[in-house]
């Protein structure tokens, strides 16, 4: 019964079950990650199982090829796949452009390289993650370990000249441990609180030596679908400007998981 999840994960559910409708037999899939992403994969489980579909997919982390894996959904690479139909996967801010900051779990890397290996990207999302301007969510930057501190210093400098409204850069860490993402990087989140023009950003922190990716996400996401702790779920495309309503029947969705 979806009365027993909080608000938070019935929105969520709403709104990764409403994106695997866009899944259509056949298709080569890309699995994002996260707590949103993950409901999409169970969404995406008994889709396959239920109707037969034979669906390729490629995951953005270790974490969700093993959520995927684990309920019989085949994962392949990225090479292996070579190019992909779609990618569904969540964020952790987008505005009216769908523009994205994500990596707030540290996968934007591997996110960003599925994303744009897939002739189209939809984000799903809560309503709280709709802002009107980047940047109140900390902006996630993979560093090398290597010349961490140095790589920071050049970070540090670099925002003194661009319209942000904050420049602290944070290491992530996982206990006493600096944060280690799949690829065995460094995470410094980049506390900018307002991100004035998003595109010149992440070129120039892509200039950095040692900078991996950043996450920002710039006209990569074709379409987010918005999901409501109701059911109520709205998608909308940046190609077309539509917006499309649809109503999620929560328990009865609920009932067809079985995982
Ligand atoms: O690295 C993590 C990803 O970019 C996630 O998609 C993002 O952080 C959103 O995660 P969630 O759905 O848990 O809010």
């Amino acid at each position: 019964m979806t009365l027993d999840l909080s608000p938070a994960d019935r929105a969520k559910f709403a709104t990764a079950r409403r994106a695997v409708d866009f899944v259509e037999d056949g298709m080569r899939l890309g699995l994002g990650t996260g707590s949103t992403a993950a409901w999409m994969v169970r969404c995406l489980a008994a889709r396959i199982r239920d109707e037969g579909l034979n669906i390729t997919t490629v995951a953005t982390s270790t974490r969700t090829a093993e959520q995927a894996r684990s309920l019989g959904i085949k994962v392949v690479t990225l090479d292996e796949a070579k190019w992909l139909d779609l990618t569904i996967d969540g964020a952790d801010e987008f505005d009216a452009d769908l523009n994205l900051i994500k990596g707030g779990g540290g996968a934007h890397l591997q996110e960003k390289i599925v994303a744009t290996a897939s002739d189209r990207m939809v984000v799903i999302a809560d309503p709280s993650k709709e802002v009107e301007t980047l940047g109140a969510f900390p902006l996630p930057l993979e560093v090398l370990a290597f010349g961490l501190n140095a790589s920071r210093t050049l970070v540090e400098q670099a925002l003194t000249s661009l319209d942000v409204a904050g420049r602290e850069a944070v290491l992530r860490m996982n206990g006493d441990q600096p944060y280690r993402t799949d690829e065995g990087n460094c995470i410094l989140d980049l506390h900018l609180r307002r991100i004035g023009d998003p595109r010149q950003l992440s070129m120039v922190m892509n200039q950095i030596p040692g900078v991996v990716e950043n996450g920002l996400f710039i006209d990569i996401c074709d379409a987010v679908v918005i999901g409501h702790a109701d059911g109520r779920t709205e998608t909308r495309d940046i190609a077309t400007g539509s917006i499309d309503e649809r109503q999620i029947d929560l328990d009865a969705a609920f009932a067809t998981l079985g995982n």
